[in-house]
């Protein structure tokens, strides 16, 4: 058996998001978690677009300051926006409830930013994909509230689990919805020397 070698530099995920991890994970982008704690609030005037490329920074930069030196930190940030207003993640029932009603039968926005930086320098993207949604009735909103799975996902949603059987069409990238975009993501790894597929070669390597 081969010796693991993986001489890039270790590349640190600043986020609480299970499903960033996997899809690095799907891309075979090795990674150390480490989440960070800002305040996502956007300014007055901000745009959404501004917004999330401001989110994704500062969590890449609040993972800085607990990475060794040398890391890579990526942070990102999804949030939904439908007519201008900017759908976070739900604080509660009830405001999933008016999330999951305002985006019935429309056609939103989903916007993603990534940022990766060593500290010395910083590359960030947003990506931005367009979902409609079928209309939804009170009681579908509620029953889907009840399985639990709006409560940690903008716009009270998601598109990679039960929150599918609204989706009736979706243009752009659908990594990006679930919230990290895989193509883009692996170009701005590339620009910091970490390769996508490692831990796949690595383990044909082992073979
Ligand atoms: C629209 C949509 C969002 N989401 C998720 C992606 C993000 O995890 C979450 C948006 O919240 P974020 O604040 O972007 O991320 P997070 O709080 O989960 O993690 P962290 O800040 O630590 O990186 O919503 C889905 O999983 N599916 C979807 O269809």
């Amino acid at each position: 058996m081969s010796e693991i070698k993986n001489n890039g530099p270790q590349l640190i995920l600043a986020s609480a998001s299970p499903r960033r991890r996997e899809l690095l994970q799907q891309i075979g982008v090795a990674c150390h978690i480490k989440p960070v704690h800002i305040l996502e609030i956007p300014q007055p005037q901000e745009s959404p677009a501004a917004f999330v490329e401001r989110m994704a920074r500062e969590k890449a930069c609040a993972g800085l300051a607990v990475a060794d030196d040398g890391a890579v930190v990526l942070g990102a940030d999804t949030v939904v926006v439908c007519e201008g207003q900017i759908l976070g993640k739900p604080t509660d029932r009830d405001d999933a409830l008016k999330m999951l009603l305002q985006l019935s039968g429309t056609e939103h926005q989903v916007m993603t930013a990534v940022a990766v930086t060593n500290g010395e320098r910083i590359r960030h993207q947003v990506v931005t994909t367009k979902v409609q949604f079928q209309t939804l009735t009170a009681s579908q909103c509620q029953q889907y509230w009840e399985t639990g799975e709006p409560c940690d996902k903008a716009g009270g949603y998601g598109i990679q689990g039960l929150g599918a059987v609204f989706v009736t069409a979706i243009k752009g990238s659908y990594s990006a919805v679930v919230g990290l975009p895989l193509m883009e993501t692996a170009a701005l790894l590339a620009a910091f020397d970490i390769p996508v597929w490692q831990t796949a070669c690595l383990a044909k390597e082992n073979d």
